[in-house]
């Protein structure tokens, strides 16, 4: 039994919601490029769950019944309160915080569709909130309750900042969280499928996913990127420093990928941006280093940016906290994966892959006064 390291190239199921094919992505067949220009997130979201685009009357159904359902149970705040604030990281307060969700959830195991849908809308609207929530209170400011008639970008923002965005900040997350909503079989969407494919619930499978984002290869990487351009400081010193990390042999976080060797479709949407916001800041350094660098990683390694790469330099110019960039991805990529929960559920079947055993061949138990 032969094994593919990382099970590259597998193909472990059949999947409608988004596919990768020669390096463009689609959301249910409409290319990134054309939602991320056109849309907002919760028609992302209505897409993701019903393979549709939604109608007006759809549209403001789910916006409505998101906005609704955003505010936490005061529950939720009190263990946000309880943690070690100084130290806990925020997609680990994140991780626990959807787990704990899931106590004060009446249908967290009622496994038929409809309540699953609801589960759904549930989870999408408090993730935004927890994230929030979380980041003022380590600040020792008090929680912003959502407004009902923000959208949810908007409202995201709202509640982190105890302010309305500005049309430019609002923009530029509902694109990202566009951009990061579903990616086909990642590490991450994997995680809740193999979870939920035992039959256990949603907040089981959200926790776990939340889990495997966490991690520097994956959702990980934004907030490594951003670290690192403040390592380097200045655009004269990005070439230098990147040239020690290969000569050490480290990874340079938010390149290279799996999937796409020639380029990753969503990059070009956060260059722009990083591009347009760096400039009204007054820091366009940052958008200059991450342009210096991912030309020179190109020509030397032919690897290309991932889609982790300009988002920190987009979210470092909406002010936010460089350890909340991966609970934002959390909080787009939740929609992706919802869609993939409720679709594994409509055709389950177990996930149990083999294991090419390469462990001592089979020998004698020796008594342990013997060892
Ligand atoms: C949303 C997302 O999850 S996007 C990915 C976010 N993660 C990152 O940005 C972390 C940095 N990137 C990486 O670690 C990898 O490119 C991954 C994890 C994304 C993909 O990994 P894999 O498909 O397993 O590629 P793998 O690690 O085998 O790399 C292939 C080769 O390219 C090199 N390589 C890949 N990525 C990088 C990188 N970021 N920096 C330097 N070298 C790299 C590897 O060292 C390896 O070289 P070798 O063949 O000489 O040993
Ligand atoms: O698909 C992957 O392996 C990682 C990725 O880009 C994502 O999850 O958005």
């Amino acid at each position: 039994m032969a094994s593919a390291k990382g099970l590259e190239g597998i193909v472990a199921t059949q999947s409608s919601i988004s596919s990768i094919i020669d390096d463009q992505l689609t959301y249910v067949g409409y290319t990134i490029d054309e939602l991320a220009e056109n849309s907002s997130f919760e028609e992302v979201i209505y897409l993701l769950w019903n393979l549709k685009l939604p109608t007006q009357s759809e549209l403001d159904e789910l916006k409505t019944d998101l906005a609704a359902n955003m505010e936490l149970p005061e529950a939720i705040i009190e263990h946000l309160r309880s943690y070690d604030l100084s130290t806990v990281h925020p997609m680990a307060a994140l991780r626990s915080a959807v787990s704990i969700l899931g106590l004060y959830d009446e249908e967290a195991d009622v496994m038929d569709e409809v309540a699953n849908k609801r589960k759904a809308v549930r989870l999408q609207a408090k993730i935004a909130t927890i994230v929030a929530a979380f980041a003022r209170i380590r600040k020792g400011q008090e929680p912003v309750k959502p407004k009902r008639n923000l959208g949810f970008a908007a409202n995201f923002l709202y509640m982190l900042n105890d302010e309305e965005p500005k049309d430019i900040e609002e923009e530029a997350i509902n694109k990202a969280l566009i951009l990061h909503a579903d990616h086909e079989l990642n590490a991450s969407t994997f995680t809740a499928r193999v979870c939920v494919a035992t039959l256990s619930d949603i907040y089981s499978g959200v926790t776990a996913a939340i889990g495997a984002l966490k991690g520097p290869l994956h959702g990980g990487a934004n907030e490594r990127v951003m670290a690192m351009l403040t390592e380097i400081g200045d655009e004269e010193n990005a070439i230098p420093y990147i040239k020690e990390k290969f000569a050490n042999k480290e990874k340079i976080m938010g390149m290279g990928h799996r999937v796409y060797k020639n380029g990753d479709p969503r990059a070009k949407y956060l260059r722009d941006m990083s591009k347009e916001l760096t400039k009204i800041t007054g820091q366009s350094k940052w958008y200059n280093m991450s342009v210096k660098i991912e030309a020179f990683i190109k020509e030397e390694k032919g690897l290309p940016a991932n889609v982790d790469f300009y988002s920190a330099s987009v979210y470092h110019s909406l002010g936010i906290d460089h350890d909340l960039f991966t609970p934002i991805f959390a909080t787009s990529r939740v929609s992706g994966w919802l869609a993939h929960i409720l679709e594994q559920y409509d055709n389950n079947r177990l996930i149990r892959p083999r294991a090419e055993y390469v462990g001592p061949k089979t020998r004698e138990y020796t008594a342990i006064e013997n060892r």
